[in-house]
């Protein structure tokens, strides 16, 4: 290892410190606690684990990568900044990559300083333990073939890519700032307000320069002095103007991207973040219409936004030169005045908007539930009544549309051609007051052209920034719900977090306390609930019908927040762990009718929770834990084994069969705690032993919940 790369070097048990270092570097997190060392001799995964766990204080997602020899070198190049791991034989340690700079790349060393080392070197470095038992036969190889001495880094590069593959090479973690971030952070660090300034930048030296050619080529036109020198002028400030147009473009471009990129990110994880009853509440249908809605928030208001941005440009270019013109004040007012009247009706068009986005989106909402309960309709419900409910939610629908469709016509062409004929007419007193000059009467002209174009663009603008605020209006609460809770703090990962067979300390989970109410009902479903349970408790609950066990289960294992009482796990709540960390220690298998099978193969189901794509070593574990579970019969039957499509559209496992993937899923998460709601219900007794004594054989709390 060369000397820049050995100071560059961070030690593994100083991963923590890298990580916070990094996302200093990315502005991203101010000075931490030291944040402890990973647990010792880890693998890659256990690593990827805790650092998981490091997520919430650093607004950082750690994503892993395992490339091949081939994708290595694309990873380094493309894919920064990033944390690599290298081998135990180049002195197990950490680099913290920041970027790309040519062939070489910049990283951070522990004392802060940024280090440049060859991309070569370093990928050497990271494949060395991948590539040292092929290295011997290569050189034999390259002497047989004759392989000029300075050539032969390249043929050795190509041939080790050949031989190994898609074998895994290196061990790295993209990095990147997380989608529950301050917006503000992620603005930045996507380098939108630059973008945004330089759009501006470019908008108002295209329109200063469109200008100047009117002004040259109607000054000389009018003045009678054509000179060729004039035209010749006019041409190249013409032609000057044009690169600053694409540039804004491709500048738009960039944003759209990165804007695009953030809102849906913000938007998957707000979707998931929201309170599963507020969901369920609302129905599929409502959710439904709410993506349609992001979509257009996310189509329009860029697009939107840009027209605006150019509207702002020409109205007061236009009012400049319209002041200067024959027309003067008169002009100037009646621009102002029908600027006033487009705010009007852009308010009136906005108001229809709104309305009609409630309609329709109960109207997607009523369709989908129709849908889904239409088998029952059909057999309960009259036949001349099927469509009574469908007509009047169409009609009051087709309503809203139509006072829509009217504000949009006086938006899209009302105003833009009103004030042509405004700009005309205010024009005229004094065209006939005097005997204009032909330039003077040009000039007037001119401003009522680009006052035209300058309306036309805010016409456009301000239908889709008030169609695009409608939907965020139907959309933020998703948006908001996404960002990180206000209380999360930096985290003393355990090392439990990583190892969950690790001894720790007795009490595991401990609620004291605990009330929990829905939100539309007087009375609580649970009262001053207070337990703890230790390391390997087993523990059955019991209770009658609608008495709260599942209630008090989603609790526990995070998926609804207690009214009041407190819950720790660990010591820490629920805040101060984050949601996720949260989850994966207690695992919960809700009930048949809440949880689901995904249509894709059965190891996808099976590991969904745990890792994918997934190692060699998952689907032995997952097998393993099928035939605990007794289902090794069915993977003998299904054809393609572990790989068989399950689901809807696949093989139609049976309730047992489903009941025991679930509590499979789970198990092969590694919980801390495991919470089982009546997951043994659709079992014959055979079975049930078999499975309860594979569960209690688990190195885990365990949760049964059954009824007496
Ligand atoms: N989203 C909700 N809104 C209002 N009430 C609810 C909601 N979900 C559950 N409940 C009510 O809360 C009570 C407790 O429900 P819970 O599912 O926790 O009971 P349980 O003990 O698990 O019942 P079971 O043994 O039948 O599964 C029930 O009366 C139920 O109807």
């Amino acid at each position: 290892m060369s000397a820049p790369l050995q100071r560059a070097c961070w030690p593994l048990e100083r991963l923590g410190d890298a990580a916070v270092a990094l996302a200093e570097r990315l502005g991203l997190s101010q000075a931490q606690p030291h944040l402890g060392a990973p647990p010792q001799d880890a693998d890659p995964w256990t690593l990827t684990r805790w650092l998981e766990t490091l997520e919430p204080a650093l607004h950082l997602e750690f994503h892993p990568a395992e490339p091949s020899l081939q994708l290595l070198g694309t990873m380094l190049t493309h894919h920064l900044p990033a944390l690599a791991l290298l081998p135990a034989a180049e002195g197990k340690g950490v680099l913290v990559l920041l970027r790309a700079t040519g062939r070489h790349l910049v990283l951070l060393s522990p004392e802060g300083h940024a280090i440049e080392v060859d991309r070569d070197e370093i990928a050497d470095a990271l494949s060395h333990a991948a590539v040292a038992a092929a290295a011997p036969h290569l050189e034999p190889l390259l002497d047989l073939a004759a392989v000029p001495l300075r050539r032969r880094p390249a043929a050795r590069r190509a041939l080790l890519v050949d031989w190994l593959g898609e074998q895994q090479v290196a061990q790295l973690w993209r990095v990147r700032i997380a989608a529950a971030a301050p917006v503000r952070r992620q603005a930045s660090h996507a380098h939108l307000p630059r973008l945004a300034a330089l759009i501006a930048l470019a908008f108002a030296a295209y329109q200063i320069l469109l200008l100047l050619s009117w002004w040259m080529i109607g000054n000389g036109a009018f003045s009678g002095r054509l000179h060729p020198g004039w035209i010749t002028a006019w041409t190249l400030v013409l032609l000057s103007s044009a690169p600053f147009l694409q540039a804004s473009g491709w500048l738009q471009g960039r944003v759209s991207i990165a804007v695009a990129r953030l809102l849906k990110a913000r938007l998957l994880r707000g979707s998931l973040s929201v309170d599963p009853d507020r969901l369920k509440h609302e129905g599929i249908g409502h959710q439904i219409g709410r993506v349609i809605e992001a979509e257009t928030f996310e189509l329009l208001s860029l697009n939107g936004g840009f027209l605006g941005l150019l509207a702002l440009f020409q109205l007061p270019a236009a009012a400049t030169v319209l002041a200067l013109g024959p027309g003067g004040a008169l002009q100037v007012a009646a621009l102002l005045a029908w600027s006033a009247f487009t705010a009007v009706s852009a308010l009136r068009l906005y108001r229809a908007r709104l309305r009609w986005s409630h309609r329709s989106l109960r109207l997607t909402h009523d369709t989908i539930e129709r849908m889904v309960g239409n088998r029952t309709r059909l057999v309960q419900q009259p036949e001349a009544s099927w469509h009574d409910e469908e007509d009047r939610d169409l009609a009051s629908v087709a309503q809203a549309a139509a006072a829509m469709d009217r504000g949009e016509v006086i938006m899209r062409a009302v105003i833009p051609r009103g004030w042509l004929v405004l700009g005309v007419a205010s024009l005229l007193p004094a065209t006939l007051a005097e005997a204009l000059p032909t330039a003077r009467l040009a000039v007037g002209l001119g401003g009522v052209l680009l006052a035209y174009q300058g309306f036309y663009l805010l016409s456009q603008s301000l239908t889709q920034i008030l169609t695009a605020h409608v939907s965020w209006t139907l959309v933020r609460d998703m948006f908001h719900a996404g960002a990180a809770p206000p209380r999360a703090v930096p985290v003393r990962p355990h090392a439990e977090d990583a190892a969950p067979t690790a001894p720790t300390v007795p009490t595991v989970l401990h609620a004291s306390g605990l009330g929990f109410r829905y939100p539309d009902r007087a009375a609580p479903v649970l009262d001053r609930c207070s337990l703890t349970i230790a390391r390997n408790d087993r523990i059955l609950l019991r209770g009658s019908s609608g008495g709260g066990k599942s209630t008090l289960a989603s609790l526990l294992a995070g998926l609804r927040e207690a009214h009041e009482g407190t819950l720790l796990l660990d010591g820490l709540d629920r805040h101060t762990l984050g949601r996720e960390a949260w989850r994966r220690r207690v695992v919960l298998v809700p009930q048949f009718h809440d949880n689901h099978v995904f249509t894709a193969s059965f190891a996808f189901n099976l590991l969904v929770g745990r890792r994918w794509p997934a190692h060699d070593e998952d689907y032995r574990a997952a097998e393993a834990v099928c035939h605990g579970l007794g289902l090794g019969k069915l993977l003998e039957r299904m054809p393609g084994g572990l790989s068989e499509m399950v689901g809807e559209a696949g093989w139609r496992l049976s309730h047992g069969e489903r009941s025991r993937m679930f509590v499979a899923r789970a198990l092969l998460q590694s919980p801390r705690v495991l919470i089982l709601d009546e997951s043994f219900g659709a079992l014959d007794p055979e079975n049930v032993l078999r499975c309860l004594e594979y569960v209690t054989r688990q190195d885990c709390s365990l949760i049964l919940i059954s009824h007496p």
